[in-house]
Order: C-alpha cells, then structure tokens, then sequence
C-alpha cells in the first residue's frame, strides 16, 4: 500500500505503528546505499579488526595483572613489551576507527544525496492527483528536513551504532573466553537495557511524533504566508498570523521539553543506576569467589579486564540509548520519505505514436474528482487541426478539468480523447510534451533571465528563443532590457508587468513549436490593450497550431473558429459568436451581455467597445 506521504505517515495522523516505521527507513537505508555495499563491507571488516585490536588491551592487563603485579614478578623486558604491544594495539584500532568513521561519513552523505535527488526527481513525477492534496510547506519538509533526518539516521545507524555493537562484539567474546559465568551476569544487562528503552520510548514517543509534526507544521504556515503574502498584509492580518506562528513555535518547544525532561530524567540516570549495580554485583561475585565460593577462585586480572569491559560496553549501549530520540525522529522523517517515495508516479507512456497535424477528438468523455460528484459528462467534440477553438462557461462549468485531462493530468474515467486518431495514453510522454504548448493562467516564472524563462531548460537555439519572443509580440521589449535576453527578471518575474508576464508565458509555449496550443484563461489579468496583443499573437498562429483557449472575458475567443459552452460538464452551446450570440437567451448571449454590461460600466467613454 502505497502510504500517503502527506498525510497518514506525516503530520496530521497518528504516528505509524514502530515496526513499519523500522520496517521503512531500513528499507530505505538499504536501498540508497546499496551503490556502496563495497565500502560497507570493507568498513565493517576494518572496524572488527580495529574491536578485535582493542578488546586485547585489557586482556593484555590481566596478563600484566595475574602473571607479573600478585605474585611480584618484576620480570620488565617482558612488562615492557606487553605494555608496548597493548599500547601498539590500541593505537591501530584508533587509526583504523578513525579511516573507516571517515569512510562511513562519506557513504552517509553520499547516500543522502542520493535520496534527496531520488526524492525531488520523484515528487516531478508524480500525478496531478497527488498535488491536489499536497501541502507545499511539507512537501518542502520532506525534501529538506526529513531528508536531513535521514543522514542523521545514516550518521547514527552507521557511526554509532554500528561502531557499539562491534566494540559490544568484541568485548562480549573476550569476556566469554575469559569467564564465562562472569559473562551471564554482565549479559543480563541486555535486556535490562531494553526494557529501559521500551519504557523510555512509551514515555517519550509521542512526544518526539508530536515535536516532528509542529516543526513540519511551523514550515508549512510559513512557506504559506509568504506565498501568500500580499494578501496578508492587505488584509492586515500579519498579527494575527504571528500570532499563530508563536502559539505552534510554543507547542514545538513544550514538546520538546517533554523529550528532554524523558531523558534527562529516565534514561541517564537510571542507566548509569544500571552500571553501578553491574559493577556491585561483579565486585561482590569476585568477593565470593576469592573466598573459594562455589563457582572456584577468580583472579584479580579477570575482575580488571570485566570492569575494563563494562565501561567500554556500557558507554556505547548509553550512547545508542542517549541517541535514542534523535533516532526516532530521524525514523519518522526516513519512514515518510520512504512513503513519499512510494507514491506511484505518472505514467510516462513510451509509445511511438507521434502527433501529427494536431486533430483533436473527445468522444463521451466522462470524469470524476471524486466518486459519485462527476465534473464531465459524455462530451463529445471534434478540434480540427489548426483551428482555434474557444472554451467558455460559469465558474465551475469543468473548463479547467477539461484542459487537465487534454493535458494527461488526469486519467478520464470513460471515453477518449485522441489526437489524429492515437489516444493520448498512447502518446509517447517526451513527445506528447513537446508537441504541446500551455499557456496557464498564472504565468509561474522562474527567478532567471528572460532567456531562461522561455527555454525552461529545453536546449533551444537563440533563433528559437527569439522567433518565439517576437511570435508573443515581447521581442521588442525583452531586447530594451539592460542585457537584453540575459537579464535577470527577478523572483517570479518581478519586474515584469502581468501582461508582460503573460506574454512570456506565450512565447515559452511558442518556443518549443507546439502543434496544439492550449490557453487557460490566459487573459483575465490583462488590460485590453494587452490582450489585443494576445489576441494578435493568436491571429497570427492561425492555421499552423490548433488553438484551444480557455477564456473569461470573451473577448478573447470572439474570433474563435468554434466557440465551446460548458454548463455543470456538459456542452449546451458551441458555434461561432455570431451563432451563439443568435440564440435568444442562450447562455454565451446572456454572458457576453452581461460583461459588456460591465465593461460599459468600467469605462463609460468606450460604451461600444464590446459590442
Ligand atoms: N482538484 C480538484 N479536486 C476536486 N474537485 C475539483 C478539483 N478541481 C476542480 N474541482 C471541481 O470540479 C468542478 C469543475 O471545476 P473547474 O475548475 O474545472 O471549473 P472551471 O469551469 O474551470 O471554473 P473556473 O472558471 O472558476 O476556473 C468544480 O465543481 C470544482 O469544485
């Protein structure tokens, strides 16, 4: 089951149950890092040379201990080459550590940067549905935030870890060699430990889940108000959403207090309580034993390399334990790019088919949103090649979701659409997108040049860049720039007027020679003079693409070859304005009326303008 990366495993459900949780980020542990298996195997071997080199320093000290201190041996030759060689030993395991900590490293990064492309090449390709429930601000959490709580997972998981439980290996198997009825003892640490963590988690679970769900939600509102900024400000709620930033910015460090408090008060001391009393306990067994207790003698340079042992077996496992709150948060943001990454993605269909003069046929389209609430129904249209075809009606006729689906955003739930006869589900996707031009509504430009803006990171040539621009009518103005082509327009093309904005929209469909042109309400934000060009650019393209243009102001498609009126999904009226307007309390006349009605009234010097 493909989890909702936004919703079920992210920040408005409760948190996934913990062993899908596990299950997932080790799923995606694997997967990202499995380009580096040699580097894994090779840094695994080293770091259990490296326990195996230092598990002997303290086997070196109980030599040192029962063969030369108790019986007084000052024996100094051999004293000091044992002393040399544990000291040897102890410097090659922390060489090696430190290569293969720095070997780690690099896989850990390398893979993270590896999810984090996976991720953002991902979310590119997933389906119009999916941003129709999508939250922009946690969308952007999950390629940042939970990304980056994927390395912390790599750095944990691989340096800490990883590195405990072989010095915990190597420990556990010296001790095994050298007593190993000492050894249960010191074993049943283990679960002592894990019952700790059980608790500790149970405490300190939702605590971490709900600290994770306001910082994705503090991202949210803010990626929101800037988005939405010149309305915030407008309508001077700026206060109020302060407001409401500082309340979620309070439950996010309530939260964590919560998290802190569970560690500071649960987990470290009764740790350490735990080591203590191991360390008592291995103590009074010596005691025992040295007085011939029922398990036999025990010597002293035994009791030194267990007490040895215990320190460096139980720091790693306070370590692992310390770490355990970070660990489950970088589980949850590892879990949610793993369900983000399981979102299935649009098809990309590969088929030969080509569009060729740009016919375009619907045949008893039918579609749904949701189930049950259909949007389209049954419409039947035939879009000759070259003609320009006009699509008007009330807000939420289905002008939009019929674009949509000419555009593949949607699959239609009955009926087809095809173009010179292929569906459009058989049209391979590279050619399908580059035969296909769009003009939206919001133009969407990208903080670079005018350039930039118009080739959208196809390979165009400048002639291409230039004969669209000039096809736009924009030419003129983009080359008045102070760097012509090569200027930088600012953030969403700031300093471009919206009409000029749109006119760039048109010559970025333009530039990659469409044969179908499709315009979403292209003009409703531009003044009539603007339009006028939009409308001349579209006169001009006549006959060489089909032209289907989604228009408000009717003006726009008045010249229109056919002129399409939906109503509640349906096609009521279609024929020229001429037709349309003939047909006595028709929709398109009753429209039309009314915004000449309007425009009368917005400027009452050009009563005739409309009509
Ligand atoms: N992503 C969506 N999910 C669910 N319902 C939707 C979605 N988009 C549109 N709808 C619904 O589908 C219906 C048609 O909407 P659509 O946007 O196609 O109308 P429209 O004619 O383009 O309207 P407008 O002129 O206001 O843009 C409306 O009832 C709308 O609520």
């Amino acid at each position: 089951m493909p989890a909702d990366a936004l919703t079920s495993t992210a920040d408005t459900a409760a948190p996934p149950r913990r062993r899908a949780l596990v299950g997932d980020a080790a799923a995606l542990l694997l997967k990202a890092a499995a380009p580096e298996r040699r580097h894994l195997v090779h840094a695994i071997g080293w770091l259990l040379l490296a326990a195996g080199l230092e598990a002997l320093g303290p086997l070196a000290g109980k030599f040192l201990i029962d063969h030369y201190l108790v019986p007084r041996q000052a024996r100094w030759v051999e004293i000091g080459a044992l002393l040399l060689g544990a000291l040897v030993a102890g410097w090659g395991a922390s060489l090696l550590r430190y290569g293969q900590m720095v070997r780690l490293a690099g896989v850990a990064m390398r893979s993270v940067q590896r999810v984090r492309e996976q991720v953002y090449g991902h979310v590119l390709r997933l389906p119009m549905t999916f941003f129709d429930r999508a939250i922009t601000g946690q969308l952007v959490s999950r390629v940042t935030n939970d990304t980056e709580a994927v390395k912390t997972l790599y750095v944990q998981v691989l340096f800490v870890v990883l590195d405990s439980l072989i010095v915990l290996a190597g420990a556990a198997i010296a001790m095994l060699w050298l007593d190993w009825r000492l050894m249960l003892i010191v074993a049943t640490t283990a679960p002592a430990v894990g019952i700790i963590v059980t608790l500790y988690q149970r405490l300190s679970g939702p605590a971490v889940a709900r600290t994770r769900e306001l910082r994705s939600e503090l991202n949210a509102q803010m990626a929101e108000s800037i988005s939405g900024m010149p309305v915030l400000q407008a309508s001077n709620a700026t206060e109020r959403f302060r407001q409401r930033f500082a309340s979620l910015n309070e439950s996010h460090y309530a939260s964590r207090q919560v998290e802190l408090k569970a560690n500071a008060w649960l987990l470290r001391p009764v740790l350490d309580l735990l080591n203590v009393t191991l360390l008592a306990v291995l103590i009074w067994v010596f005691g025992l034993r040295s007085q011939g207790g029922a398990m036999g003698p025990l010597e002293v340079g035994i009791l030194y390399a267990f007490v040895n042992y215990m320190s460096r077996v139980v720091e790693p496992l306070i370590q692992i334990t310390m770490q355990f709150a970070q660990l489950q948060q970088a589980l949850v943001g590892a879990a949610r790019v793993h369900a983000l990454l399981k979102e299935a993605e649009a098809p990309r269909p590969a088929g030969p088919a080509h569009i060729g003069e740009g016919e375009v046929r619907i045949e008893g389209l039918d579609f749904a949103y949701q189930p049950g609430h259909p949007v389209l129904h049954g419409l039947d249209l035939r879009i000759p090649a070259g003609s320009f075809y006009g699509i008007v009606g009330h807000t939420g006729s289905g002008k939009t979701t019929l674009l949509s689906l000419l555009l593949r955003f949607y699959p239609a739930a009955a009926g087809a659409i095809r173009i010179d006869g292929t569906p459009i589900e058989a049209i391979g996707e590279d050619h399908f997108r580059d035969r296909i031009g769009l003009v939206p509504q919001d133009p969407f430009l990208l903080a670079a040049t005018a350039r930039e803006n118009i080739a959208m990171g196809r390979e165009l040539g400048e002639e291409q860049i230039v004969e669209a621009a000039r096809a736009a009518h924009l030419h003129d103005f983009i080359a008045g720039l102070e760097h012509g082509y090569d200027t930088p327009l600012g953030e969403g093309g700031a300093r471009l007027s919206v009409g000029q904005k749109q006119l760039l929209a048109i010559a970025r469909a333009l530039a990659g020679r469409p044969r179908i042109l499709f315009l979403d309400e292209a003009t409703s934000h531009i003044d009539s003079e603007t339009e006028q060009v939009v409308q001349r650019a579209l006169a001009d393209l006549r006959g060489q693409v089909t032209i289907v243009a989604i228009a408000h102001r009717l003006s726009t498609v008045r010249d229109a070859d056919c002129i399409i009126v939906l109503n509640h999904g349906r096609i009521a009226e279609r024929g020229t304005h001429e037709h349309l307007m003939g047909l006595q309390g028709g929709i398109y006349q009753r429209l039309y009326l009314l915004q000449q009605l309007q425009d009368d009234g917005d400027s009452p010097q050009e009563p005739d303008q409309a009509a």
